[in-house]
């Protein structure tokens, strides 16, 4: 955003502790560049967080104009290491509480434009401000043929990983144990790399009652988290096939409960695909960003 940069106004949220630097950028005027939002997302040097929502309004951003008629906000979604996905299902959340918060958001629910296409944000109806916060996040896809399905691999240990796709790609492989997966400093290997030539969110999962699992998440450009809100619902779907459930199929819903390393999220396929996810969401801090923290590196 260059070096003359002025002081900036920020929040910081999370959703099941999945957590956020949110910048109210209305007429979108912050370019952030990939080595600003990694020095922002510094866990020491900077504010801190596994990504960050940048707030413009649609009509001001070249990705959303095209929904602006039915979108009045665009989530721009960054990775802790700069670089950008196109959906991030607790990044939604904590975008809607932001919205609410800042009086941008006054009915029960509201529509926000992402590089996934159009999502919508209901909130709580009996406590709106702080209650949970559900959300649409459009229909899982499940490539067919080689896509379909790949070898996740951490040290001496490998597993199947079924392909997932929430408007970002994951890769959910069914493990007996999550200590299994290790410390996930690195990115586990994920084979033939041309099932994902983007890169892969990898979710670890075990089954923790009927309806009901657990996992641990490896994220794309921020590394283990805790909580992935698009891996969750990745999971549900890829437990609930593997269950031998199927909306489309069955002819009702099914939802799951997926418990994350911060906390729950329910989540509920319908018989149109749609996938829903309700969950908690967060402002913790609110403050000015310091110049230095933008511009040539120092
Ligand atoms: N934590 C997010 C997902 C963020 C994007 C992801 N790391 C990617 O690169 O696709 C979520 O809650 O969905």
């Amino acid at each position: 955003m260059g070096t003359a940069a002025q002081s900036v106004p920020f929040l910081k949220g999370h959703g099941t502790e999945n957590d956020f630097v949110i910048i109210p950028d209305p007429d979108g005027r912050l370019a952030l560049s990939a080595a600003e939002v990694a020095r922002l997302c510094d866990r020491r040097a900077g504010v801190g967080a596994d990504g960050v929502l940048r707030v413009v309004r649609s009509a001001a951003h070249p990705e959303a104009v095209e929904l602006a008629d039915r979108a009045e906000w665009f989530m721009d979604y960054r990775n802790a290491d700069g670089s950008v996905a196109e959906m991030c299902g607790n990044g939604l959340r904590v975008f809607a509480r932001y919205l609410r918060h800042a009086g941008l958001a006054k009915e029960p629910e509201v529509a926000v434009a992402t590089r996934a296409g159009l999502r919508r944000a209901r909130f709580d109806e009996r406590n709106a401000d702080s209650g949970p916060i559900t959300v649409t996040m459009g229909r899982a896809r499940l490539p067919e043929g080689a896509a379909a399905s790949a070898t996740v691999t951490v040290g001496e240990r490998s597993w199947p990983a079924h392909h997932v796709d929430m408007g970002n790609p994951h890769a959910v492989a069914f493990v007996d144990d999550l200590a299994h997966a290790g410390r996930l400093f690195d990115a586990p290997e994920v084979s033939p790399a041309a099932a994902y030539p983007h890169g892969a969110n990898v979710e670890f999962v075990v089954d923790r009652g009927e309806r009901h699992v657990a996992l641990r998440v490896h994220e794309r450009g921020s590394g283990e988290t805790r909580s992935c809100g698009t891996g969750a619902c990745a999971v549900m779907v890829a437990a609930a096939r593997r269950d031998g459930r199927d909306p489309a199929v069955d002819g009702r819903p099914v939802g799951y409960t997926v418990d994350v390393p911060g906390g729950r999220l329910e989540i509920t396929e319908a018989v149109d695909g749609t996938v829903t996810m309700t969950g908690p969401a967060v402002i913790v801090a609110e403050g000015t960003l310091a110049p230095a923290l933008f511009g040539a590196a120092g």
